[in-house]
């Protein structure tokens, strides 16, 4: 079994200079993207968005009885530090909003998701002293599977996750409750063109690996431990046959059984937590 060794690490430097000429970019300082207006609902996900955005929060709607008091407590206590109103509803308003996912008795109205560039998860890579590690989407459908993969790659330390304008859901309140809030810290661009993206990585010195059922390279075969982008492909279709070949090369989760694959949010935590444990970044918390 072969273990490729990337040398991509050592010319990131070099690399990581030249971004700032390409100059293909937004120009810094221009108005972000933003999603539309959206609710995140859930304890979790409200006091994440409470903690890491609160300027974002334009309002909060709880429902009494239905929420814990203990949560009920650091929520009322955030929103009067920040100066955030918070409105009791009916549960049926409260229901509505939440488009019938479980609320847990509170609603937070957010003023739109602020979407990244590409540029600040490399930056966030450079700045954290770790080599980058991104999660790039081709096309996942599922805001389950979107949020659960959102958390994952926060958990493994990633960098930030890519997702294409086409053809994929967006950051909603779904993705934001699946996400069980890390959607509020980890970075999120969201790109016109795959493809070209993933040239753009290259770049900056960063290796492509796409996750891929059919390859016979097991993950643990290939070196994870320098700058990379994990490539994980859409429920039904995989990654597109234009994209795999941006890709450096292929990785395959060994599976038993008769199924022919695994879930997409499962496949990339696997991976994700195998890109960590090369890195010693999945050692528990001092003091855990
Ligand atoms: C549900 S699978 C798509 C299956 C698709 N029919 C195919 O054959 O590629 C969604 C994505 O999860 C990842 N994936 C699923 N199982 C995998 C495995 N055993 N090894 C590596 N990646 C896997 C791949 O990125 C895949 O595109």
């Amino acid at each position: 079994m072969v273990r490729q060794r990337s040398s991509r690490g050592s010319e990131r430097g070099e690399r990581g200079e030249q971004r700032g000429e390409r100059g293909g970019g937004r120009e810094r300082g221009a108005e972000r993207e933003r999603s539309e207006q959206r609710y995140v609902y859930g304890v979790n996900p409200v006091l994440e968005s409470l903690r890491a955005h609160a300027e974002r929060v334009e309002r909060l709607f709880v429902t009494e009885g239905q929420l814990a008091a203990k949560a009920a407590a650091e929520i009322f206590s955030r929103a009067r530090d920040c100066g955030i109103r918070v409105e009791r509803v009916p549960r049926e308003r409260l229901a509505a909003m939440a488009d019938g996912g479980v609320h847990q008795g509170v609603v937070a109205e957010l003023r739109g998701f602020e979407y990244a560039e590409l540029e600040d998860l490399l930056e966030a890579a450079e700045k954290s002293g770790r080599p980058a590690l991104l999660v790039v989407l081709d096309g996942i459908q599922d805001p389950h599977n979107f949020g659960a993969i959102i958390r994952s790659a926060h958990a493994m330390g990633a960098h930030g996750v890519v997702i294409a304008k086409d053809r994929a859901v967006p950051v909603t309140g779904v993705v934001a409750k699946a996400s069980a809030g890390a959607v509020e810290h980890c970075p999120i661009a969201r790109v016109v063109n795959l493809s070209r993206t993933l040239e753009e990585l290259k770049e900056a010195g960063v290796w492509i690996a796409a996750a891929d059922p059919h390859s016979n390279q097991p993950l643990w075969s290939a070196r994870l431990d320098g700058p990379l982008a994990l490539v994980v492909g859409a429920e039904g279709a995989g990654v597109r046959q234009g994209v795999l070949e941006h890709c450096d090369f292929r990785l395959g989760i060994p599976m038993l059984g008769q199924v022919g694959s695994l879930n997409a949010s499962v496949s990339a935590a696997i991976l994700l937590y195998e890109a960590a444990r090369q890195r010693g970044t999945s050692r528990p918390a001092a003091g855990s």
